[in-house]
């Protein structure tokens, strides 16, 4: 299975992000955002956190119109599977792959601290690991994750099983708590909390080990 993590300038996370992938036994390619195509035999597309291109426009607005959005796009209209954590999310929603914003937090500062996520729904391949309403144990780290969405699409989310994470806790004044969502068909995911930071004894959590050994062994079978 096949695995590529998208590097911007401000990335920091990718290098932990292509840890968890190997760690569950993908192939990884890390890709520079000014390349226009990503490997051919690519399954899937991991867009890790940090503050690329210093958080200096709207969190991942600049990101999203690097070359290889276009082709992260592409791959994902073609039915590819992509992971955003954090910035990664932030620039899903600015590539309009996934829907809503990522707004300040409420209280106008910086969280970083391990938080209690429940898992919503098992119906993915990020998933299905998990059992339904699980309380995991992850880090969270950014300022702008307050994630905004206008009435009708969160009930359109809620309704249809794309909601994939929620905060067991008010933590930054996202709408129904939300930390994490999936597209239509269940193959793209936009989370804030980080599961490559949970991945290791040493990093006081391993509950996001399952998220990527999960997809990883999907992934590798389909
Ligand atoms: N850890 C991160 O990816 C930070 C994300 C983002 N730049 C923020 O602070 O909101």
């Amino acid at each position: 299975m096949k695995a590529a993590v998208i590097q911007f300038p401000g990335s920091n996370c990718d290098r932990d992000m292509a840890v968890a992938l190997r760690q569950a036994g993908a192939d990884v390619d890390v890709i520079w955002h000014k390349d226009d195509a990503l490997p051919g035999d690519v399954d899937l597309v991991a867009i890790p956190g940090g503050f690329s291109f210093g958080d200096y426009l709207r969190c991942g607005a600049i990101a999203a119109n690097s070359p290889i959005c276009r082709a992260i796009v592409a791959h994902a209209e073609r039915g590819g599977y992509v992971l955003g954590v954090c910035n990664g999310f932030q620039v899903l929603t600015e590539t309009g792959l996934l829907p809503g914003a990522l707004l300040r937090n409420a209280g106008l500062k910086f969280v970083c601290k391990t938080v209690p996520l429940r898992v919503e729904t098992t119906q993915s391949a990020f998933t299905d690991t998990y059992v339904q309403g699980d309380i995991l144990s992850v880090p969270v780290a950014h300022h702008d994750g307050n994630y905004f969405a206008d009435d009708a699409t969160l009930a359109r989310l809620q309704d249809t099983g794309r909601i994939a994470f929620s905060y067991a806790e008010h933590l930054n004044g996202s709408r129904n708590d939300i930390a994490g969502i999936l597209s239509a068909n269940g193959r793209v995911l936009g989370m804030m909390p980080h599961p490559e930071r949970a991945v290791d004894e040493a990093h006081g959590s391993t509950d996001g080990q399952r998220l990527f050994a999960g997809l990883v062994g999907q992934l590798a079978t389909a």
